[in-house]
């Protein structure tokens, strides 16, 4: 793998709290999962990688840029996208000058060129036919693809997502996961997430990261496989691990001692995803 983004030993404290704790991570072409539970540090690491916050040790040099560098900070903002968790929308902006505005401070000076970038991340993103109407009216689905246009300003070899996909239906989600998949064909994808689905369906590798650490690092299967032996379908309600009651009246439990008459079952990406946190053990 050719890594266009490399962090060692990144770390970062909010007063005595370590929320990234000598995070090491290398990223290459391709859209890489980044999952863990609420406080783990994702959105830190993004807004790190982002430019947007300074690390307090460690190193970022992402495209052979160092963000700690003034005027490299510069030019690598120039190739990376980044669609925050909360964007933060004007609401009685339209789509287009809302769009504009972020290529304005992205520093697009060429007015026609900058308008007919603007008209191409609208359409790239399905929004063309929606560039006078005005944030607020957009439902929450187009809201993110117009964060995602933003971030697709100058066509950057670096996109930052941080959790694009949450509160959207079914068939905006699977809009989104198609766009996001034919992005990263030809540049690094970070997405942040909640989704193991959509990590299971989009992502050629996943990045689980707990308390400011890596926690595992590789395929979404390998995941899935962590998980092999580990999942079970009993007739009776089982006295430890996570477990639920399936719809056909027996249950599915994660973890745990097997009980005799125990099935085992494929393990999911959600399945070793919790494994990896300890959840069942806890
Ligand atoms: N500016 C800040 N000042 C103080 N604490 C902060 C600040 N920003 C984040 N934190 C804390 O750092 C920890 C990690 O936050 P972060 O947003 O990176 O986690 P996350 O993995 O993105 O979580 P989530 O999935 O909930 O978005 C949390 O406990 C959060 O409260």
């Amino acid at each position: 793998m050719v890594s266009t983004v490399v962090v060692r030993g990144l770390s970062k404290r909010y007063g005595s709290r370590t929320v990234l704790d000598r995070l090491d991570l290398s990223l290459g072409t391709g859209v890489t999962g980044l999952l863990g539970p609420n406080g783990a540090g994702k959105t830190t690491l993004l807004r790190c990688l982002a430019t947007t916050l300074a690390p307090d040790a460690g190193a970022i040099r992402a495209l052979g840029l160092d963000p700690a560098v003034r005027d490299q900070r510069t030019r690598l903002r120039a190739s990376l996208g980044y669609l925050p968790q909360d964007p933060g929308f004007i609401p009685h902006f339209t789509a287009f000058d809302l769009v504009d505005y972020v290529a304005i401070l992205k520093e697009l000076k060429d007015r026609r060129a900058r308008h007919r970038e603007v008209r191409r991340v609208l359409a790239e993103v399905g929004l063309a036919d929606r560039a006078g109407t005005k944030v607020r009216r957009l439902s929450g689905g187009m809201r993110q693809r117009l964060a995602l246009a933003q971030a697709l300003l100058g066509s950057p070899r670096i996109l930052i997502l941080d959790e694009p996909t949450v509160g959207l239906d079914p068939e905006q989600r699977m809009r989104f996961r198609s766009l996001i998949s034919g992005l990263g064909e030809d540049r690094t994808v970070l997405l942040s997430t909640h989704q193991t689905e959509d990590v299971a369906a989009l992502c050629e590798r996943v990045v689980v990261m707990s308390d400011g650490r890596r926690v595992f690092d590789g395929t979404p299967a390998g995941l899935a496989a962590s998980a092999s032996g580990q999942v079970w379908l009993v007739g009776d309600r089982p006295g430890g691990g996570l477990f639920w009651r399936t719809a056909e009246g027996r249950f599915r439990v994660l973890g745990g001692e097997p009980v005799p008459g125990a099935v085992a079952v494929e393990p999911s990406v959600e399945d070793g995803y919790l494994l990896r946190l300890g959840k069942p053990a806890a």
